[in-house]
C-alpha cells in the first residue's frame, strides 16, 4: 500500500492576529547509559540547528546517564529531562538485540504533557532537512514510517521466514491460506509524531504490564497499541538504511530528510566499515555527512544573551569592572539624591 500524501493541515490564524502562546511543540530523543550514544544526541542537536528547526530538543535521560554527559547536552541547547526506567514483565523472550529492553522506558515521553505535540527521534538519527511541518499533521493519529523486514534481525519472524516484506508486498505474496490475513502495517519506532497525554500514558503502562514482550520490545508494543490510528508517512522521514540494498527502487536518496543509522555497523561514531554493506558508496557518503555536522563548530549552541535557554543558567556577568569604574567616578561626581518624601 502506498503511503498517503502528506498534506499538512493549514494553521488557521486570522490576519494580523498573533497566537497568544507559541504552539507547545518539541523534538524528543532518548538516552540511556554512559556509553557513546551521547555523541548521537549531540549530532542530532546540531543537525536540527543546521536545518533551522524552530523547536527545541528534549532529551529523556535514564538515571544512569552521567552528569558530564547531561552537561554536554545542555551546553548544546538540549532540555534534559530525567525519566524513571520502565521494565517489561518478566519473560523468556530473546530480544532481537539484548539492549532493546531499555527502550520500554521511551513510554515515559507520553508524560511530557507540557508539549501538545512531539516528534520522537532515536539518537542514531540525523535530520538533513527541516521537518517542522510534520507538527502540522492532523491530530488524533500516530505517524511513523513503515519498516522493512528483510534484515537478519527479523529472522525469527514469520515475515522473514516466508520472505515477505511490506515494502514490496508483491515480490513474495503473503501466504494467506497458511498464515491467515497479512500482518498489519508495521512502523519503525525510531521516529514518530505523537501527542503526549496522561490518560494514554497511564494506559500504555497498564497495558504493558499484561503484554508478553516480543523481539522488537517497545517497537512491537507501540505497533500493537497504536495499530488503529497508525498513519504511514513517506520513507524520506526515516530512511532505515537497509532500504538502500533491500528496496533501492523505493528510495530517492537525494530527497531523504531523515536518516536512521540503524543497520548493523552503521552508527557513525562506531563506524569501522567492516560489516556487511558498510563499504557501499552511499553508506560512506552518509557516514561522512553525519561527521561533517558533528564536527562543525559553527553549529554549536550559542546561548542567547541574557537568557537561560536549554536549562542552562546564564553565566553570571562579571560586574567588577563596572563597580570599579563607578567607585572611581563617585570620588569626582557629586551624587544628586532624591528629595525625601517627608
Ligand atoms: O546504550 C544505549 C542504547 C540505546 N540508546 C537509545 O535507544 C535508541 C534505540 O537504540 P538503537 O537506535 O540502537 O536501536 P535500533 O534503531 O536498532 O532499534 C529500533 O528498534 C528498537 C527496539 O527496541 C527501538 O524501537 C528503536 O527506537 C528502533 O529504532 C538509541 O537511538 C538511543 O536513543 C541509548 O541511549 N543508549
Ligand atoms: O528495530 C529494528 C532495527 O532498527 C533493525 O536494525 C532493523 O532491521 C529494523 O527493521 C528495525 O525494525
Ligand atoms: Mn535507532
Amino acid at each position: 500500500m502506498a503511503p498517503p500524501e502528506l498534506v499538512p493541515t493549514s494553521v488557521k490564524t486570522a490576519p494580523f492576529t498573533k497566537p497568544a502562546t507559541l504552539p507547545r511543540r518539541a523534538y524528543v530523543t532518548f538516552l540511556a547509559g554512559n556509553g557513546d550514544y551521547v555523541k548521537g544526541v549531540v549530532g542530532l542537536a546540531k543537525g536540527l540547528r543546521k536545518v533551522k528547526s524552530a523547536y527545541p530538543l528534549v532529551v529523556a535521560v535514564l538515571p544512569d546517564v552521567p552528569e558530564d554527559h547531561r552537561r554536554i547536552l545542555e551546553s548544546q541547547g538540549c532540555i534534559v529531562r530525567e525519566i524513571e526506567p520502565v521494565y517489561p514483565p518478566e519473560n523468556q523472550t530473546q530480544f532481537a538485540m539484548a539492549y532493546y529492553v531499555i527502550n520500554y522506558s521511551k513510554l515515559r515521553i507520553w508524560e511530557f504533557v507540557e508539549y501538545s505535540k512531539m516528534i520522537y527521534l532515536d539518537g542514531d538519527i540525523q535530520v538533513y532537512d527541516n521537518i517542522d511541518h510534520l507538527f502540522d499533521l492532523a491530530e488524533g493519529n500516530f505517524y511513523a514510517v513503515m519498516d522493512c523486514f528483510c534484515e537478519k534481525t527479523w529472522s525469527d519472524t514469520p515475515q522473514y521466514k516466508v520472505g515477505y516484506c511490506q515494502q514490496c508486498p508483491e515480490r513474495v505474496k503473503w501466504p494467506t491460506a497458511e498464515l491467515g490475513p497479512p500482518p498489519a502495517l508495521y512502523f519503525n519506532a525510531g521516529m514518530f509524531v505523537f501527542e503526549p497525554n496522561l490518560s494514554t500514558y497511564h494506559d500504555l503502562l497498564r497495558t504493558l504490564k499484561v503484554t508478553t514482550p516480543t523481539s522488537f520490545a517497545e517497537q512491537d508494543f507501540l505497533n500493537m497499541y497504536f495499530k488503529n490510528i497508525y498513519k504511514p508517512i513517506p520513507l524520506v522521514y526515516n530512511l532505515v538504511l537497509a532500504m538502500l540494498w533491500r528496496h533501492p527502487e523505493n528510495v530517492e536518496l537525494d530527497k531523504v530528510k531523515v536518516v536512521h543509522y540503524c543497520a548493523t555497523g552503521s552508527k557513525p561514531w562506531r563506524y569501522t566499515g567492516k560489516e556487511e554493506n558498510m563499504q557501499r558508496d552511499d553508506i560512506k557518503m552518509l557516514i561522512k555527512k553525519w561527521w561533517d555536522i558533528y564536527n562543525d563548530e559553527s553549529l554549536d549552541y550559542k546561548k542567547p544573551i541574557g537568557s537561560a535557554v536549554g536549562g542552562v543558567q546564564a553565566e553570571a556577568v562579571n560586574m567588577q569592572p563596572f563597580i570599579d569604574a563607578l567607585s572611581k567616578a563617585a570620588g569626582r561626581v557629586k551624587y544628586v539624591t532624591a528629595p525625601s518624601a517627608a
